[in-house]
């Protein structure tokens, strides 16, 4: 299904190869397949919706490159789009600073609580002393599974004395005996249901109150599919979830739930379960997710490779721009938005034909808050005025700060600034074909400490 959305990407953007920018028919005819894989791979459709239209703003424009195929550039702007909604680092598990640290599994029946309670307990055993506690009473051989678990993977097991029926009070006693041996670590396993039911949820409530858990951790079946959410928000609405753990990620489920249980809720995903055995636990990884739910391997080389083939055509145009002494703002907002996307503009420089350049602005802070608003004055302009800013007069000033959203002051300072970089280009330009070091020309240095420039 997802390689038929790969040969479906090249067959429409074939003909494109190398040539004008994306147009909005191309970027429809993409998104409609987009939307449809996605959904494929059990992505929530609201979840679509968004992921579609974030999309649509950033590919409407994009320049089609001869180095890389505009489906390939599609397929970055899908990949970084999912991972934005997945969080991009991992969130780790929380420790208490006074221990006990207390874990409360929760989750719908099968979908692997047990298993990732003694998985969880394992893995926290390299630096702490982790207890497990059966507060399943419902299912008698859920108590029996949890203690054989356990002992096989070495981690001590609390569970009801004979005829007790109450799950709250096991988990109450449990934190005497954790201390009775030494035990910093409290996992919680509670009951679940094939369904989520009212009783439950109480039970749960109490067993919060009694035990004021460090962490509330859901337990999702990735097989689960778009169930996964309605199951993620009601526990999240009763319990106040934490982190949530994706499990039989070993299986072929493509593993859209976990988009859409992290957007819908707003709780991370912190661990991933890819195997029956107690060792088969990872820390989720949002990139790896990413891939597995557009179904290609190695999205990272080729994100590289757009980024460097974007870069690559940037920097012709502007060294052309240069070469003609012309340094225009459409030339200044492709530099923000170029160090944006490379992080220090030292890395752009080195792009540049200039010797030295880079290394005499290694030190550069950039402002990103100035940033952003220098960007969004230039992104008010029109065509005419970032190629002629010498027609950017008095109420043009003004109709630009509204549009920024900035004010006429800060539409002065761009201005400004404009002209300062324009001479510094200048500078560049007549350098660049020479020999020898680079001098940072006169009024760069204010460029980078003065209150005018990105740089603090
Ligand atoms: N393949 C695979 N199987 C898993 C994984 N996690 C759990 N399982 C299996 O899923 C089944 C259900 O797991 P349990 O841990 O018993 O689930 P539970 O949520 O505790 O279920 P109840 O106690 O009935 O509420 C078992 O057969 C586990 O071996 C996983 O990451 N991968």
């Amino acid at each position: 299904m997802f390689d038929s959305l790969k040969e479906r990407f090249e067959n429409i953007f074939s003909s494109l190869r190398g040539k004008g920018k994306l147009s909005e028919e191309d970027i429809n005819l993409a998104l409609r397949e987009v939307r449809r894989a996605l959904l494929e791979a059990d992505v929530n459709y609201k979840v679509v919706k968004d992921v579609v239209e974030a999309i649509r703003a950033r590919a409407t424009g994009q320049q089609v490159l001869e180095s890389i195929t505009p489906s390939q550039l599609i397929f970055t702007i899908v990949y970084e789009e999912l991972i934005k909604i997945m969080g991009e680092a991992p969130a780790p598990l929380v420790i208490s600073p006074k221990p006990p640290t207390v874990y409360m599994m929760v989750g719908l029946q099968g979908s692997g609580k047990t298993t990732t309670t003694v998985k969880i307990a394992r893995r926290m055993s390299k630096g702490h002393k982790p207890l497990v506690v059966a507060c399943d009473l419902r299912r008698p051989a859920a108590v029996e599974q949890l203690r054989v678990l356990a002992e096989k993977a070495n981690i001590p097991f609390f569970g009801p004395e004979a005829g007790e029926t109450d799950p709250v009070a096991v988990a109450r006693k449990s934190r005497a005996y954790a201390e009775s041996r030494l035990c910093d670590m409290i996992l919680l396993d509670t009951a679940g249901r094939l369904q989520m039911d009212d009783e439950l949820m109480h039970e749960l409530e109490a067993m919060k109150a009694a035990t004021a858990p460090t962490e509330i951790l859901l337990v999702v079946d990735s097989m689960t599919g778009q169930e996964a959410v309605n199951v993620a928000g009601t526990f999240h609405e009763r319990l106040g979830l934490t982190g949530v753990v994706l499990t039989k990620l070993d299986g072929d489920a493509r593993g859209g739930p976990s988009l859409a249980v992290r957007a819908s809720t707003g709780v991370p995903i912190k661990l991933a379960g890819c195997g029956e055995k107690t060792e088969d636990l990872e820390v989720f990884d949002a990139r790896r997710m990413a891939q597995r739910i557009i179904g290609m391997g190695d999205m990272e080389g080729l994100l590289e490779k757009v980024q460097s083939a974007t870069s690559e055509s940037d920097i012709e145009r502007m060294t052309e721009s240069l070469k003609k002494n012309r340094f225009t703002l459409e030339d200044m907002l492709m530099q923000l938005q170029q160090i944006k996307k490379l992080g220090p503009l030292e890395k752009v420089l080195e792009m540049l034909p200039i010797p030295g350049a880079s290394k005499a602005l290694k030190n550069a802070d950039l402002d990103p808050k100035r940033m952003k608003q220098t960007e969004a004055v230039i992104l008010s302009m029109t065509t005419k005025e970032r190629r002629n800013p010498e027609i950017i007069k008095g109420s043009r000033r003004k109709r630009i700060a509204q549009g920024s959203g900035t004010s006429v002051q800060m539409v002065n300072q761009v201005l400004a600034q404009y002209e300062q970089m324009k001479g510094m280009m200048k500078t560049f330009g007549k350098m660049s074909g020479g020999k020898g070091g680079f001098k940072m020309p006169p009024g760069m240095g204010g460029m980078m400490k003065g209150k005018r420039g990105f740089f603090r």
